[in-house]
């Protein structure tokens, strides 16, 4: 159970991270409908600056509002597609807002399935890369380079941290992934299904370390269908469902109001 439960009201002297203020996100799905299109068609458009004939649009994120202050961890959950991962690509930064705003302190990291490593180097390489790219030093990434292998657990069973990613299972590349990134505090750490694909020894070892990246005073996303990561790790659920918060407020009382949804379908 997370260590408190405050949820989303009585902000007192909390100091506020993120806040999103009727954020609306619009995919823009180019070619859609009548097959491919052709790059020279495409090209010719853009030449001629003419919009493309089938653009279609999904409007994924639709009017969201919450703030979110420092020491809190919050889940977000609701149904496929309903719009977690879109939102928090866009409080990354990494999707222009069709309409509202997202202000953030600090730089906030997204740590995603798809978390940008290279394939063909070594998980070695691959640390140093990702320590770099999170802004830390040559000796900072030396000094705790032993902590993040022993913590993916990648060596356990033989010497694999010197062999290429691609050689990785999918939940060996995701525990290699989730400790880079938990190597630093971050003001807002962003983490979008990270823990479902490590086993449950791992899941245990990450929650502990997502309470302490919280009590280090930064702000953690979580984005989980497994219910009882979130409640073992978060003390504020937000629901999202087609693009819309549906509930925003303490653990227990969200994720019982979602169960209870699941339940009477
Ligand atoms: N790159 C994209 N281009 C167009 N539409 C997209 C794109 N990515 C997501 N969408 C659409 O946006 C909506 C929200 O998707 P999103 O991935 O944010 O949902 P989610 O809640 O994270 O889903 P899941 O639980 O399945 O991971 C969906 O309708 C999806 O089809």
């Amino acid at each position: 159970m997370a260590d408190d439960n405050t949820g989303a009201q009585g902000t007192g002297d909390r100091i506020p991270t993120i806040i999103v203020d009727d954020l609306h996100i619009v995919y823009r799905v180019h070619g859609a409908g009548s097959g491919r299109g052709s790059a020279t068609a495409a090209l010719s458009r853009i030449v001629r600056r003419k919009a493309s004939p089938n653009i279609r649009e999904v409007h994924a994120v639709k009017g969201v509002t919450f703030t979110a202050y420092r020491g809190e961890a919050i889940g977000l959950i609701g149904s496929n597609g309903s719009g977690k991962s879109t939102m928090l690509k866009a409080i990354a930064g990494l999707l222009p807002a069709e309409r509202g705003k997202v202000y953030t302190d600090g730089q906030p990291s997204l740590l995603g399935v798809n978390a940008a490593m290279m394939n063909d180097l070594t998980g070695e390489r691959n640390v140093i890369l990702g320590g770099l790219a999170m802004g830390m030093t040559n000796e900072q990434i030396r000094a705790q380079f032993d902590d993040i292998v022993s913590f993916s657990g990648i060596n356990d069973k033989g010497d694999f941290i010197s062999l290429p990613m691609r050689t990785y299972s999918s939940g060996m590349a995701a525990r290699l992934r989730f400790s880079i990134a938990a190597a630093k505090s971050h003001d807002v750490l962003m983490i979008d299904e990270a823990l479902a694909t490590g086993d449950r020894q791992f899941q245990k070892r990450s929650e502990e370390r997502i309470r302490q990246l919280r009590r280090e005073a930064g702000t953690v996303f979580l984005v989980s269908h497994n219910n009882r990561s979130i409640r073992d790790t978060c003390n504020r659920v937000l629901w999202l469902e087609a693009g819309r918060l549906v509930m925003d407020g303490p653990t227990e009382e969200v994720v019982k109001a979602y169960e209870a949804k699941i339940r009477g379908k």
